[in-house]
Parts: C-alpha cells; sequence; structure tokens
C-alpha cells in the first residue's frame, strides 16, 4: 500500500490540490416545490452559474492549484463494469425509486451509456418522462406522484465541502442530515476505494457514511495540526464529534484538540463554515451572532481515551488559547452592520476558501465584508457570484481541500 496523497493540516496553508464539481443540468432540475427538500432557496441559472464557476476554478488554476473534478474521478473510477454494475446497485437501492419496473429501467439506461454520460446523468437525476415504460409495471410504477423525477436530481454536488473532508492524510466519510445529500456520498465512497490515485492508499478512515449520526464537511474546519474546530449544528451531531475525534486521537496524527462549538440550528447557520472561517494565521472571517459567549466543549487526548471539558467562552478567547496567539483578529461579516451584516452572510459572506494564508477567494456580492478583509490585509481574489450564491454555499462551501503545504 502507498501512503496517503492527502494532506491537510490547517485551514490556511498554500493550497496545492483540491476537487471541485462544475455544476451541470441538476442544478435546472428543480422546481418550485422541490427546492425545500432538495435544499435550495431559488433556482440558478444553469449557463451562468458554470461560468462563475469555471471563474472560480481558474483564479486556482492561474496560481498553480491542482483542480480536480468529483465527475471526471467518479468515471474513472467506475471504469470496470463489475464495479459500475455495484455502484448502479448502490444508487438505486438509496434513490427510493417507485417501483421494480422503473429502477430495471433505470438500471438499464443507465448501465447502457459510457461512464461518463452515466455519471452526469445519475448526477442531474432521470425524469420520470424519460424513463421507457417497461413490461413489468408493478402497481407502484403505475401509480402517479406528484415528484416529476423517477430518481432525484442532486443539485448540491457542486458544494463538495460537504460529503467528505480531508483531516490530516484522512477523511470524514459522511452521512449527511439529508438523504438529498447522502446520496452524494456515494461518489466519495467509490472514488476512494476504486479510483487508481487513491484505492491502493493508506488513508485513515475517521467517519464512513453508514454511521447512524450526522456529520457535513461545511463543520469541519482545521485551526492547526493540533486543533480542530467542529460545529455541532443543524446538520452534524454531537456524537458525530465525539466518534472523529476518538478515531483521530488513536490513530496517533497530530491533532491534540477538538473544539466542538455548539452554534444556533438554524438554516442560515447550517455550518460553522457559514458564520466562521480562517483568512490567515492570527485572522477570521466571523457572523457577529457566534462572538460568544458561546457553550465550547474541548476534547482531548488523555492516553487512549478522550477528556471532555465545557466552556462558555468568547470565540476570541478559545481561539487565542487554542492557537497560542497574543491577539486574533475577528473579521466581522459586513462589520457587523444591521443589515449588510445578515444579507452577506445570507450569501456567505463569512464562507471564504484560503488559498494561501491571507489571500482568500470571496464572492463578488460581498462587497462590504470585501472592503472590510481588504482593510484588514488581506488578498481577495473575488469571484462572480449571483447564480451559485442561490445554492446558499459560497467558495468554501464549493471546494474540498485534497493537499495544503503546512503553515
Ligand atoms: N459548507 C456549506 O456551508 N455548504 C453549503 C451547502 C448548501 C446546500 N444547499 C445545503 O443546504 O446543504
Amino acid at each position: 500500500m502507498r501512503p496517503s496523497p492527502l494532506m491537510v493540516s490547517s485551514e490556511i496553508g498554500r493550497l496545492r490540490s483540491v476537487l471541485l464539481h462544475r455544476p451541470g443540468k441538476e442544478v435546472e432540475n428543480l422546481t418550485p416545490d422541490l427546492m425545500d427538500r432538495l435544499l435550495f432557496d431559488d433556482i440558478p441559472y444553469l449557463e451562468i452559474a458554470r461560468q462563475e464557476h469555471d471563474a472560480f476554478a481558474k483564479i486556482l488554476t492561474d496560481r498553480g492549484v491542482e483542480v480536480l473534478y468529483l465527475e471526471d474521478l467518479a468515471a474513472e473510477a467506475l471504469e470496470d463494469r463489475e464495479v459500475r454494475g455495484r455502484f448502479v446497485e448502490d444508487f438505486l437501492a438509496e434513490g427510493h425509486i417507485p417501483g421494480e419496473g422503473t429502477k430495471a429501467a433505470l438500471r438499464e439506461l443507465f448501465l447502457g451509456l459510457p461512464v461518463r454520460e452515466m455519471v452526469d446523468r445519475m448526477m442531474a437525476g432521470v425524469r420520470r418522462t424519460e424513463v421507457p415504460q417497461g413490461r413489468s409495471r408493478s402497481l407502484a410504477d403505475r401509480l402517479d406522484t406528484d415528484n416529476p423525477f423517477a430518481v432525484d436530481p442532486l443539485p448540491n454536488l457542486y458544494f463538495t465541502r460537504d460529503p467528505f473532508a480531508t483531516i490530516g492524510t484522512g477523511i470524514t466519510l459522511n452521512h449527511m442530515r439529508t438523504e438529498t445529500r447522502n446520496r452524494e456520498t456515494l461518489f466519495a465512497q467509490y472514488i476512494f476505494r476504486h479510483h487508481p490515485r487513491f484505492r491502493d492508499c493508506t488513508i485513515p478512515l475517521w467517519f464512513d457514511r453508514h454511521e447512524t449520526t450526522s456529520l457535513e464537511g461545511g463543520d469541519e474546519l482545521i485551526l492547526s495540526p493540533e486543533a480542530l474546530a467542529i460545529g455541532i449544528s443543524q446538520r452534524t451531531d454531537a456524537a458525530s464529534v465525539e466518534m472523529l475525534a476518538r478515531r483521530i486521537f488513536q490513530d496517533g496524527q497530530t491533532f491534540q484538540t477538538v473544539l466542538a462549538f455548539n452554534i444556533p440550528k438554524k438554516r442560515a447557520f447550517m455550518h460553522l463554515d457559514t458564520v466562521f472561517t480562517m483568512v490567515d494565521r492570527d485572522k477570521f472571517t466571523i457572523h457577529p451572532e457566534i462572538e460568544g459567549p458561546l457553550q465550547v466543549f474541548s476534547l482531548t487526548r488523555r492516553g487512549q481515551d478522550v477528556h471532555i471539558e465545557e466552556e462558555h467562552a468568547t470565540l476570541e478567547d478559545v481561539l487565542k488559547r487554542t492557537l497560542g496567539l497574543d491577539r486574533v483578529t475577528l473579521i466581522r461579516c459586513a462589520g457587523s452592520d444591521p443589515v449588510d451584516a445578515p444579507r452577506e452572510q445570507w450569501n456567505d459572506g463569512s464562507n471564504t476558501l484560503a488559498i494561501a494564508p491571507g489571500e482568500v477567494v470571496v464572492y463578488s456580492r460581498n462587497y462590504v465584508t470585501n472592503r472590510i478583509l481588504q482593510e484588514n490585509g488581506i488578498t481577495t481574489h473575488v469571484m462572480p457570484s449571483s447564480e451559485l450564491s442561490r445554492g446558499r454555499g459560497g467558495p468554501r462551501c464549493m471546494s474540498m481541500p485534497l493537499v495544503r503545504d503546512a503553515v
């Protein structure tokens, strides 16, 4: 077995390799009635969303970052016909297909396509009108439902931050809060098991998709090689945090502390990274509402066990102590303006992606926060964002680092 090709031990180390997903037809396979269940607040215009995403990727590649695409890795991982067959079965099993006849027709549809087209179709979803009506139609196949899809689209796939997370040399393969996003984690499972880049490597698994509690990557931040910050949030359960801490501590990675922040359970704050991201060694963007005092649990390694302490402290005090800093700069979203701050946080003004210490990618629409970042000495790479932001995620949400330089 080869050593892990993954290494991420901070939020800000120079970014060397990152996983993105270029939005596909899935972001237009949305109707007003489906938006709530599929976790969107509006329907993006695909052509512009792709232009915006290409601008995002260009910011990264122009600075020497290797950009890998989920759809490419998935297709490459599924080259083998037997593996592809198993993937289709798993995908259909979790797709809540109405009847056996529909499932058989979808199986035939997917396996009859070239592998890359198959991946695109699975991501895009299949409309009921696109499924050839097979002979054996069970009652369930015949029943008309108000869902126009035989198998749902996966519109949140371009938020590659959430289905799995690189921590150290391993990953958490996540169990997502919602059914619509949990199917996304199947792609990562097959990529890490079957893609030539990963399959013969020793990649520790800190969490697995079959766990019964939820964990999403937007809640997983790496403050330093010694400390993680995990949100207990609308999407991540406390039990998941303790489970990943125990596994990471037992593996002998560099991490000694996991800080669990209990944040408000609401859609605007769905993940810790929607209200808090690291932009430099001692600088953070935050939403004013989480300045604290917050309920923070410190999970520390004690031999083979995990010691848990609770405190109510300000974010500033916790960060200074954990990072051994005399001072930290908390850059408040839109300067805490009572109107600009909630607006820009809603459009992910606090959700930056660092490509090096003090250098971040931001959404153009959050111009108040962007100006304040610049005033604090942060270099901002501004990307267009009108269509991508309709999915309620920013540059950090749309990226999963695979390799960063040590800080
Ligand atoms: N890390 C993140 O904050 N990801 C944003 C995910 C947005 C997506 N529509 C969701 O609700 O899961």
